[in-house]
């Protein structure tokens, strides 16, 4: 557990946090520009230091106000990689590489160098280097130095989009061997859909949001980031084979099947899936002889729990529970009256269509 309890003034901007991380997966710190997502990550690697209030890192206290306790920036064992990758011009890679290094660990090194794809690169220099190859050595050079946590301050803003993709790949592989915690600035929603675990949103300087990516999605303090038509849920289903004539896979969520366009994960495999309001209908009794393939029974768990933007025309959005899962649906407000919809209901979510976000979660929780 990371414990972040901290004031930090920088006058008249106020940042005000009392939260805990999770110590393993990728957590996303997002918010608009201003919000406070740089001075907070200073404050844990020691760049800025606190007015009052404690940082630590499992029993590793980095800094407390009232015990004064303030650890430099070198003693804290974070790995921090920028949105500029920072490389020594005057070094090779491998240079670069082992300057942060502690100790010689041969086997370390690559490994890293592998799962990062740089061993061909050992012996370039920077200046040779695309974008996307300096950001997997700034990255490389971080893990080498052996940290206990690694803050990546949008290690992807200055590529282009097929560059970014392709380092977002290498992000995704690193989670899987990663036995560390990270803590991921981004602008990008779409970046934090593809890798994160958990997700803390600030805004002003205050934490409106902290909690598994699953959660926070659906949460109140989402909505603003998203239109309308994104307006969405996220759930977790397992892959358990695919259909022996159509070119789809077959998806466990919570006991019941979901078909989804094929994937190439192993069987086994957790997918994260998002699902949009607008591709849910809701229906009282089971349909027959429908197009639509997933029809999955759901419990109401609340109507109308925000007024969509269209709310002028009459639509609202209706929480619907599915085991431990949840999923929104927008609907007319005349067809919830229509359907005497209430809490506690049991109704059909008829799914439209439903997007793969994020494959091999079971990978990546079996390492963490
Ligand atoms: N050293 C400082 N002295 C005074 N004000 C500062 C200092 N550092 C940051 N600020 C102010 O604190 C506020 C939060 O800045 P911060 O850089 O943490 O935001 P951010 O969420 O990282 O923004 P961005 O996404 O644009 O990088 C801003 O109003 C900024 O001007």
């Amino acid at each position: 557990m990371i414990t972040l309890s901290l004031n930090v003034d920088h006058k008249p901007f106020r940042l005000r946090v009392n939260e805990t991380i999770p110590s393993s997966g990728i957590t996303a710190v997002f918010g608009r520009s201003g919000a406070g997502k740089t001075s907070l990550i200073n404050a844990i690697s020691g760049l800025v230091k606190p007015e009052s209030g404690q940082i630590a890192l499992g029993d590793k206290v980095l800094f407390d106000s009232a015990a004064n306790i303030d650890l430099a920036p070198e003693r804290r064992r974070i790995g921090y990689v920028f949105q500029e990758a920072r490389l020594f011009p005057h070094m090779s890679v491998e240079k670069n590489l082992k300057y942060g290094q502690p100790k010689e660990n041969r086997a370390k090194f690559e490994e890293v160098t592998e799962l990062l794809g740089i061993e061909h690169l050992l012996k370039r220099h920077p200046a040779v280097l695309s974008g996307g190859e300096k950001q997997r050595v700034a990255i490389g050079r971080a893990l080498l130095s052996e940290p206990e946590l690694l803050i990546m301050d949008e290690p992807t803003a200055s590529l282009d989009g097929p560059r970014r993709q392709e380092l977002i790949q290498y992000l995704l592989r690193l989670a899987a061997s990663l036995n560390i915690p990270v803590l991921y600035v981004s602008h990008s929603l779409d970046e934090i859909l593809q890798i994160a675990d958990n997700m803390l949103i600030l805004n002003e300087g205050q934490v409106v949001a902290n909690g598994p990516l699953h959660d926070v999605w659906g949460s109140a303090p989402m909505r603003p980031w998203l239109s309308a038509k994104e307006q969405s849920a996220l759930v977790s289903a397992k892959l358990v084979g695919h259909h022996a004539t159509y070119g789809m896979a077959q998806l466990d969520l919570e006991g019941e099947t979901i078909w989804v366009t094929k994937v190439d994960d192993a069987e086994g495999a957790l997918l994260r899936l998002r699902i949009f309001a607008n591709d849910i209908s809701i229906v009282k009794s089971r349909p027959v002889d429908t197009s639509i393939r997933n029809v999955l029974p759901a419990i109401v768990e609340d109507v109308c729990v925000s007024e969509c933007e269209e709310n002028a025309s009459g639509y609202c959005q209706v929480a619907l529970r599915i085991g431990n899962q949840r999923l929104l649906a927008n609907i007319t407000q005349w067809a919830v009256d229509d359907l005497h919809l209430s809490q506690g209901d049991t109704v059909y979510a008829q799914l439209k269509g439903v997007s793969v976000t994020k494959g091999d979660l079971a990978y990546q929780h079996k390492n963490f």
